[in-house]
């Protein structure tokens, strides 16, 4: 067997004496120095392992289940593996300050940081004795706003000494600069989280190229974080919600549609099997009205998903558990809609085909089950989707589980297709978010009363007027309008389109307040545009160009399909486009015009293919010079939004915010009509921004971004604030389309860009330092 712990060698005690510089305060390995002894050794004799020849035997980026797992504990290492080779020690005459705890160091020379770590040419390891009392000293040195984080807004020192692992922790050296001492606190966060007390960490983890590393996170951390799949034992936790504060919301509880009678079993043995949880298991009606959504209000819960059979090989005993789903992030903890094919995109990229397959089994439930994908699948959102994406996603799904040649593959598409027909025609092709004057579509979902999802003072300007007239206070206000006790009929539309700004998913944009469900949108017509082609795809390439709709009787053909595209194509362009501004715009099927708000979901129809080449051409040259900032595409431009003050409050979805999934749909859009390096000065403006606060923010990564601001992007106060910006000591998920925006955005960079992004080097400077033909490149 190797082993794979350096050999333990005697040492001279160190010696008194700071080995470093004034006023640095040391990375404590406990206030006593404790050198590492071997378990069982007596006191006494005190020992030295030579460690750094670990490198050779551990991955400094390796997976933190891995990096701080037993192998790599120095408690256990003598139980588990030694190194079986020697090397010659140094040897230290002095006694370290580290045994007096942490104090103020009075600088005697400077000569003094450990010379094996200098030399130790990049494979450099520190060695922490003590982890919570490292980063009770990291924090209070360094987090001096105190919210546990350590970001370029505290004023600490800056610099703590650590213990570097060739000495034992006796020596030690300098680890400077926001970005490695929050990746400091990072590491001994996590380290922490694996109940490891002491901890070798490698300098290169610390120091590590933040594109590297935070693409490094992504794909083998915060996917993991996001994952959920249910089963016996997590429900009850899957099944919280932090959005909800009623006393019926206290108990998690799981709501299972009516015709699922095995999967009703299965929740009820789960909240058997652990009473204390009290989880609580309820059916659905048959038919889910509004009136029946709004009376869970109270008690809300989490929807029963799909879910396949396992069989125990071993026992060969039958058991259900949840395909596998990602979350978006923050308070977002359950399957979202949109979100959900935004990050399977990442997802895809980052080699997780399962959970991808396993949002579309969700999808195709969902529009079994609740008769539409959900904008997510808690009870609140029964009545509500969000924007359709399932043709595209299930294609590239089908794709990477092997295509055209995996029968089984092909069996998924086809029921994936089934699913999304159904879909189109019963959800965005009837009444009410059919128009039928113009042939478009709407977001215009069914309800009654106030989103119970919404932070509690959202609607308070609007809900104000009517407290004052019925002289009650707000919340009594809330309680009579819910349960019809005052009739409003202006409240009653001001909710009606509020509840289709959410299901649109731009929740929320004065672009759509007071009007949402009346307009046909650019987004949504686009994204049944592609529906359509997608469709008459599948059904020419695998339904033998005949497809027999068993809901409705009805058979179509590939040609029935592409016809209904050209003719959404040429209501969009009747309606929507507009030469002059360069724009596609809503369009007002009340009013019966076109809107003029300038929203970057006018590529959109780039993204879907619908545009012609020449619209392509004046959307670069007209719309997106109005739309592109800083820190790429904006959600819509400052003139459309108009003037902010007390009463007319900033919207998340307006200027100057930008979001993941606009920035995505665009640089595929822009690609597909040969404006690749418009995509590619896009991407490296929202990369910069998202590497940029990665490193001056302790690592963290949000639900979306102010484009407009150079220092924190990441600082947003509309509506419910930023997700992905409140954690203690370490980001664990980072925020899921952001994630997949960070991987895909790297595709359109070279090595070069990448360099850039890794020195935060802001878009116009380095536009600027590029040759003419590297200019070309970008689009410049
Ligand atoms: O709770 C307020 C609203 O939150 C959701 O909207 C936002 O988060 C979603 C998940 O990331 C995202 O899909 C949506 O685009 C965001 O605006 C939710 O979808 C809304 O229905 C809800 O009212
Ligand atoms: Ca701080």
């Amino acid at each position: 067997m190797v082993d794979f712990l350096p050999k333990v060698t005697e040492i001279n005690p160190p010696s008194e004496g700071n080995d470093g510089e004034d006023n640095i305060k040391p990375l404590s390995s406990g206030s006593e120095q404790r050198p590492l002894k071997e378990e069982g050794q007596q006191g006494g004799r005190r020992h030295h392992r030579r460690l750094s020849s670990m490198h050779e035997y551990f991955d400094p980026f390796s997976n933190a289940e891995v990096y701080y797992g037993p192998i790599t504990d120095p408690r256990k290492q003598s139980k588990i593996h030694r190194l079986n080779r020697t090397r010659t020690m140094s040897v230290f005459n002095k006694v370290s300050d580290f045994k007096n705890g942490m104090k103020d160091y009075t600088l005697k020379r400077r000569g003094s940081e450990d010379d094996s770590f200098l030399s130790s040419q990049g494979n450099r390891r520190f060695y922490i004795d003590n982890v919570d009392l490292a980063l009770d000293e990291l924090l209070a040195s360094e987090d001096t706003d105190k919210n546990h984080q350590i970001t370029i807004e505290d004023t600490g020192p800056k610099v703590i000494k650590v213990g570097t692992a060739n000495s034992n922790g006796f020596k030690h050296v300098n680890v400077r600069g926001t970005y490695m001492l929050s990746n400091l606190l990072q590491e001994l966060t996590i380290a922490k989280s694996f109940g490891r007390h002491q901890i070798f960490l490698d300098e290169a983890r610390i120091n590590e190229n933040p594109v590297d590393r935070l693409s490094r996170l992504i794909t083998t951390q915060f996917w993991t974080s996001l994952t959920r799949r249910v089963d016996l034992y997590n429900i009850a936790e899957i099944a919280r919600d932090s959005k909800i504060d009623t006393p019926g919301a206290k108990n998690p509880r799981i709501y299972v549609p009516y015709n699922c009678p095995e999967q009703y079993e299965f929740y009820i043995q789960a909240s058997q099997m652990n009473p204390s949880l009290k989880l609580e298991v309820e059916y659905l009606p048959k038919d889910i009205t509004a009136e029946y959504v709004k009376s869970l209000n109270d008690t809300p819960g989490l929807l029963a998903l799909a879910m396949e059979e396992h069989v125990n090989p071993s026992t060969g005993e039958r058991s259900l558990v949840g395909y596998p789903y990602a979350v978006p992030g923050g308070r977002f903890n359950e399957l979202y809609g949109w979100d959900s094919y935004l990050m399977a995109l990442g997802l895809i990229e980052s080699n997780k085909v399962d959970v991808a397959r396993g949002m579309v089994e969700h999808f195709i439930f969902e529009i079994d089950h609740y008769s539409k994908i959900l904008n997510a699948n808690r009870s609140y959102y029964l009545c509500r989707s969000q924007p359709p994406f399932l043709t595209d996603m299930a294609l590239l799904v089908f794709e990477k589980i092997g295509g055209k040649n995996n029968p089984n593959a092909i069996q998924f598409l086809k029921r994936a297709f089934r699913a999304a027909i159904k879909e189109y025609k019963e959800v965005w092709m009837s009444s009410p978010r059919l128009d039928s004057l113009t042939g478009l579509s709407c977001y215009h979902p069914d309800g009654i009363g106030i989103p119970p999802e919404t932070e509690p003072d959202h609607f308070d300007t609007i809900l104000l007027p009517y407290a004052e007239k019925y002289n009650v206070t707000l919340e009594k206000l809330r309680y009579l309008y819910n349960e019809g006790m005052i009739k409003e009929p202006k409240l009653d539309a001001f909710f009606l389109h509020d509840r289709a700004v959410r299901e649109s998913g731009h929740d929320t944009t004065y672009r759509f307040e007071g009007v949402c469900a009346y307009l046909a949108t650019i987004d949504l017509n686009s994204l049944l545009y592609k529906y359509e082609k997608d469709i008459a795809f599948v059904i020419k390439e695998y339904f033998g160009n005949e497809y027999k709709d068993e809901n409705d009787g009805t058979v179509t053909d590939s040609e029935h399909w592409e016809k209904l595209a050209e003719l959404r194509k040429t209501r969009i362009n009747k309606y929507m486009w507009d030469e002059d501004s360069g724009f596609f715009f809503d369009y007002n099927t009340k009013l019966k015009c076109r809107t003029s708000y300038e929203s970057a979901t006018t590529f959109w129809s780039l993204w879907a293919g619908l545009a012609t080449e020449e619209q392509a051409k004046i959307t670069v040259e007209k719309a997106l010079p109005q739309l592109e900032m800083l820190g790429g595409l904006v959600a819509c431009t400052e003139k459309s939004r108009g003037p902010i003050s007390i009463d007319r409050p900033i919207r998340q979805w307006d200027y100057p915010f930008g979001w993941a999934p606009h920035q995505i749909l665009a640089w595929k859009g822009l690609s597909a009509y040969g404006y690749q390096q418009v995509a590619t000065r896009l991407a490296y403006r929202w990369l910069y921004m998202i590497t940029k606060s990665f490193v001056d923010y302790n690592g963290m990564v949000v639900e979306k971004y102010d484009v407009t601001r150079g220092t924190d992007p990441h600082r947003v106060d509309a509506e419910y604030g930023n997700q992905g910006a409140d954690f203690k000591g370490v980001a664990t998920e980072g925020f899921g389309w952001v994630n997949t925006s960070y991987l895909l955005g790297l595709k359109y960079m070279n090595n070069h860009a990448r360099r850039a992004l890794a020195a935060c080097s802001p878009p116009l400077p380095f536009f600027n330092s590029l040759k003419p033909s590297e200019k070309k490149l970008y689009y410049l």
